[in-house]
This record gives C-alpha cells, structure tokens and sequence, in this order.
C-alpha cells in the first residue's frame, strides 16, 4: 500500500505528504521480513511502506501476531528486512551490519520504549546511570548528561529523588516513565513506541498518554504501536493498520475511525466502545469476524 497523505495539527509543522522525502524522519518502502531458515522460513510483512514526518505521530494498529512489533523492530535493526528500503532521518540503512545498526542506535536518532520497561532499562543501572549512559557514550560530559536528564524527568514529571533509585525499585507506571525519558535524552527524530501503556494500570495508562500528547505536542516524532485503536486514536496524526502482515490501510486519524474503508479496520473500530461509532453489538461483530474468516 501506498503513503497517503497526513492531517496536518494547527501545533505542527507540517507533515505528510508535505513533507519533502529527504525531510521525514522515518522512510519505510516495499518493506518485507522473514522468519526463520529453510523450510520454517515464514514470511511476516509483506511489502509495508509507511512515511514518518518531522513532528508526527503515526499509530501502528492490528491483532496480535500482525507483525506491529516486527514493524518497529526492523526499523531499529533488531530484526531482518530481507527486502524493501529503510531511511532514518535522511539516511539509508537498509543494507547495514550489525556493527552500523549499533552505532546508530548509539547516536540516538531513533529510540524505543517497550511494552515491560525492563527491556528500555538495565536493573543493575540506576535511574541516573540509564538516563545518562547514552549521552556519556556519545560524548558528553558526566555533569551535562546529568542536567540533560534532571530536565528530561521532569518532561515526565518524575522527582529527581527516583535517580539512586533501581527499576526495580521504583513502580511500573515510574518504571515506564523513566523509559521515555531514557528515550528522550538523546533527542531524538522519532521514538519507536511498541504497546508503551499496555502494561500499565488505568490511571498509569492515563498519566503516560498525557505525557505522549505532550512530547507530540513539543514536535517529537512518534510511531505508537498498539493492539488498541482506542489508545492510538486520541494521540496519533495518521493511522496505518496492519493485518496479518500486510498494510491494510492508512490515513489521517479521524477518517480512518469515522470511516474506516477496510472490513478489518471496521472490526476494530466497531470493537472500541470509547470510539465514535464504536459499541457494535455481538451479532454485529460476530458478523466482520466472519467476513474476516477469524
Ligand atoms: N524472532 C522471531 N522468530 C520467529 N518468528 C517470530 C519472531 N518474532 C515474531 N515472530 C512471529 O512473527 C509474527 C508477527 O509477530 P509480531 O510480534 O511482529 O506481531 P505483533 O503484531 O507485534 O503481535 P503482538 O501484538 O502479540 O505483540 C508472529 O506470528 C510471531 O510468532
């Protein structure tokens, strides 16, 4: 499927189909991933092409198992394009190596956060050594990392009284706080969101989407992977969904949830009671899935 033009917020640069190619922060083309070797080779996207602008945040939506997660990891380097095209910030990456993926993951262009903030967070390292060390190991001195981070958990309006702390020593919902944070610190183009509030309990939930519309308020880059279109749909510029591997659709937030074109698109929609249009009733419902052959 092809990039379709992005609603543009009055806060925001522009962003979408306004944004020159060489300008956006993330440039998927074509994208295709397997797994395995042989005959357990599996294929799991086929052909996702996605655009991200300076300043927008695109929601990546689909069941479990679509290849949402695979998506935001081989953008990182984490898992293996075996064809199609990769662009961060201007920068092509699609044929690089283990050792060029690791460097650039260093330089903080791009970061995650992760549905268990245990992955985002070393539990050896405390607060103040997770937010710092990738700073320190692009250069800067100790003392400026360390003012960079105050400033950065404030962002996440945590105390500074959490830095000796351990992640296992403070809750989830400040656990994945600080994950943001952490992301934050390099300042980067975009971060790569995998399921971020998934984890957390209601009010937790509310208070990490809160700091999320603030960060795309403030021109951070996001890409919001979630199995939940009613999360995604309050924060997210354009929405792409995914399904079983392949995009199924893509366009600005409020047409894909107001007028969603595809059968599975419409499910989902359809089973976000806090959506417009949402609430379906079970026969209702019972009926997309049919259709969908679940
Ligand atoms: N390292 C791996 N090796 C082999 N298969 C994998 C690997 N990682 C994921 N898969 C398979 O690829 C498919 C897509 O997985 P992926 O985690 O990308 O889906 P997802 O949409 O993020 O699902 P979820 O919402 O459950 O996290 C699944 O069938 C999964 O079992």
């Amino acid at each position: 499927m092809t990039e379709t033009t992005a609603a543009v917020r009055p806060d925001a640069r522009p962003v979408g189909s306004d944004v020159p190619r060489d300008e956006s922060v993330l440039q998927v083309r074509d994208l295709d991933v397997h797994y395995g070797r042989g005959r357990r080779r599996r294929q799991v996207l086929h052909g996702v092409s996605l655009t991200v602008g300076p300043g927008e945040t695109l929601g990546l939506i689909g069941e479990t198992g679509s290849g949402k997660s695979t998506f935001g990891r081989a953008v990182l380097g984490l898992a293996p394009a075996s064809s199609g095209r990769i662009v961060v910030s201007g920068e092509e990456v699609t044929a690089y190596g283990r050792r060029q993926w690791r460097t650039l993951r260093r330089r903080g262009v791009l970061q995650s956060v992760f549905q268990d903030p245990l992955r985002s967070l070393d539990p050896d390292l405390t607060v103040a050594d997770s937010l710092v060390e990738p700073l320190v190991l692009q250069g800067v001195p100790r003392a400026e990392a360390l003012t960079r981070a105050r400033s950065d958990l404030a962002r996440v309006r945590l105390e500074d009284d959490l830095l000796d702390r351990l992640p296992g020593e403070i809750s989830g919902g400040q656990r994945q706080r600080v994950a943001v944070a952490r992301a934050l610190v390099t300042d980067p183009s975009a971060i790569i969101l995998d399921e971020p509030v998934s984890a957390l309990d209601a009010a937790n939930r509310v208070q990490v989407l809160r700091i999320l519309q603030e960060l795309r308020s403030a021109g951070v880059a996001l890409v919001f992977i979630s199995h939940d279109l009613g999360s995604v749909a309050g924060i997210a510029d354009r929405i792409a969904v995914l399904y079983q591997g392949r995009l199924v659709e893509e366009g600005p937030a409020r047409t894909v949830v107001t007028s969603p074109q595809h059968v599975y698109t419409r499910l989902l929609v359809r089973s976000a009671p806090t959506l417009r249009g949402g609430a379906a009733d079970r026969a209702e419902r019972a009926e997309l899935r049919a259709l969908l052959g679940a």
